[in-house]
Formats: structure tokens, C-alpha cells, sequence
């Protein structure tokens, strides 16, 4: 652990664009800005681009929770695989260091002709983790998902719950560093979601960063303290979670966050039952 501390992603000035070949410039009506969507420009080649992000500036550290939020196409997707080292920035910098686990598709790397079982060793192995340290938590994965023997079937027997609950139980029992969470997790059950919620704070707390793109306020009040508001590729803001959620939603949703990170707090500290709401509503949409 004793390298934890120096556990940090930095952005400077970091640009993300998409060159769009087969898009003619001329087709497209000149600077008609959506409200979803990365901006639309053109290179001097005439190439037309999309730019996903612009100037970020980011410095993250040991500790830190980060949560985005931000309309379709705000560019949430593309900074996540900027600071997991996937996409290169075209302008600026970005360096990672440490180990980064970046769960953006709970589905890839799992194989629908394999077994639970062995999609759980090999799941863990995509997400860095070596197969003999796999097999030493594979019990515990298979209790948590409470698949029983299905764990034994080929995964395209599954409903997309049951895949979620394989891919949720291995996420949440590796040591990654630098957590690069994407939404998705939205597809379980209400309770077992709650099971599940409890382990990825746990996760989050070994991990050493944290950041995580969501559409639901409630995960994000329960996962993070921390919020970058991503608006057609900028940081348009960076605060507390209320506080951003107030900013991009309004003071309703910026109520609810407060509820929630109540009654999560309230949870942590173990004063269950004293009479408020029964916990947080679990569904999001
Ligand atoms: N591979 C790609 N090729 C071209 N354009 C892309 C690509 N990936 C993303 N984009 C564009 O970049 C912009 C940002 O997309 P991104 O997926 O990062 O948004 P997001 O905030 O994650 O959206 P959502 O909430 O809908 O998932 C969008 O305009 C999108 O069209």
C-alpha cells in the first residue's frame, strides 16, 4: 500500500477529437449547438470533428470521488477513457499513475459460451487481477451473485440481471487503484442492488480514485463526494455533489441528493431505524 500516495491522474489542457470522414462539411447547418452532443467543428482539411472534450484540467489524488454528470453526449464516456489511458489526448496531457480498473461495459470481456464460473476467473484477469487470486475469491463472487448452480451454465442462459449480478461481484471484489466506474449497473433488482452498494463503497474505499459517470443522483450521492458537471466537452463546474446537481438540475434533485447522502451517512455510522423514510428509494431510473 505504501505506493498509494503517489496514486494520481493529471490532465493539462487536455482535448479529445473525433475526425469524422465520412461527414460532409457542407451538409452540416454552421455552429447549431444541441443540448446534447460534443461541439461540431471541421479541420482545415476540411475534415469534419467532434470535439469530445477541450480543455480539461484535472488533478486527482488518493482519496478523491469523483462524479460526472453531464447531458447525452457531454463527453462523460470519453473522459473516463482518457483517464483510464485509452483514448490519447490530440492536444494537451494526461498522465496515470497507478493501476486503473476501468469498468465501462459490464458485459465485455465476459464470454456467453462459458460458465459463470469461469467467466468470474476470466472477467477478473481482464480487470488485472491473476487467476490464482481469482480463484481464491471465487466462493465469496458466487454467494454474492446467489446464482447457485447456475453458475454452472453457459452464460447465454442469463437474463441481463443475472449477467450484471456475475459482473457486479467480480467488480467489486478486485483492488484496483484507480476505479474507472461507467453507469450500467442500473439493470439488477432493487434489493440486490442495496447488497451490491454496500460492497462498491467498500470498493471505493481500498480504491485509491474514484470516478464514476452517472444519469443517477442517487449512486452518485452514495459513491462520491465530489462532482464535475461535463457540458458539450468543457467542466463547466466542480464542487460537492449537491451543489453540482443544484447547478445542473435544479434545487429537487439537489433535495433528493441531500436525502440521500443523509440516510447513506446514517447507514455508515450503524444508527439504524430512527424512524427516517425506511433508507433510500433504490430504484433510479
Ligand atoms: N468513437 C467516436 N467517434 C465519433 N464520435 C464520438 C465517438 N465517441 C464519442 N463521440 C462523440 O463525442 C461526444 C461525447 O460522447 P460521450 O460518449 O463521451 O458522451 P457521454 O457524456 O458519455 O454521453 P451519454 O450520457 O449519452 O453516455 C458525442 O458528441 C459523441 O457523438
Amino acid at each position: 500500500m505504501g505506493a498509494s500516495s503517489e496514486v494520481r491522474v493529471d490532465t493539462w489542457d487536455a482535448c479529445v477529437d473525433f475526425p469524422i470522414f465520412d461527414a460532409k462539411t457542407r451538409s452540416l447547418k454552421k455552429s447549431v449547438l444541441g443540448k446534447a452532443g460534443g461541439v461540431i467543428g471541421s479541420t482545415e482539411s476540411n475534415v469534419v470533428v467532434v470535439e469530445a472534450l477541450k480543455n480539461v484540467n484535472l488533478h486527482l489524488q488518493h482519496g478523491d470521488r469523483i462524479g460526472l454528470v453531464g447531458h447525452n453526449g457531454a463527453g462523460k464516456s470519453t473522459l473516463l477513457r482518457l483517464l483510464s489511458g485509452i483514448y490519447e489526448p490530440t492536444r494537451g496531457a494526461c498522465t496515470i499513475r497507478g493501476r486503473v480498473a476501468p469498468v465501462f461495459d459490464l458485459g465485455v470481456g465476459m464470454d456467453p459460451e462459458i460458465s459463470g464460473y469461469e467467466n468470474i476467473i476470466i472477467r477478473g484477469m481482464f480487470l488485472g487481477m491473476t487467476r490464482k487470486e481469482m480463484l481464491k475469491k471465487i466462493d465469496d463472487i458466487a454467494e454474492f451473485t446467489e446464482l447457485g448452480d447456475y453458475l454452472q451454465m453457459p452464460l447465454r442462459t442469463y437474463s441481463t440481471g443475472m449477467r450484471v449480478r456475475v459482473a457486479l461481484g467480480v467488480v467489486t471484489s478486485i483492488d484496483p487503484e484507480i476505479l474507472i466506474l461507467d453507469e450500467g449497473i442500473g439493470a439488477v433488482d432493487a434489493e440486490f442492488m442495496k447488497k451490491a452498494r454496500v460492497r462498491l463503497q467498500a470498493l471505493v474505499e481500498r480504491s485509491g480514485i474514484l470516478v464514476f459517470a452517472s444519469h443517477s443522483n442517487e449512486f452518485l450521492a452514495q459513491l462520491c463526494d465530489r462532482a464535475l458537471w461535463i457540458d458539450h466537452g468543457e467542466v463547466r463546474m466542480d464542487g460537492g455533489i449537491e451543489e453540482v446537481v443544484e447547478a445542473y438540475e435544479g434545487p429537487t434533485a439537489a433535495a433528493h441528493v441531500r436525502k440521500v447522502i443523509a440516510s447513506t451517512q446514517q447507514e455508515d455510522s450503524g444508527t439504524t431505524g430512527s424512524g427516517t423514510g425506511t433508507g433510500t428509494d433504490e430504484a433510479s431510473a
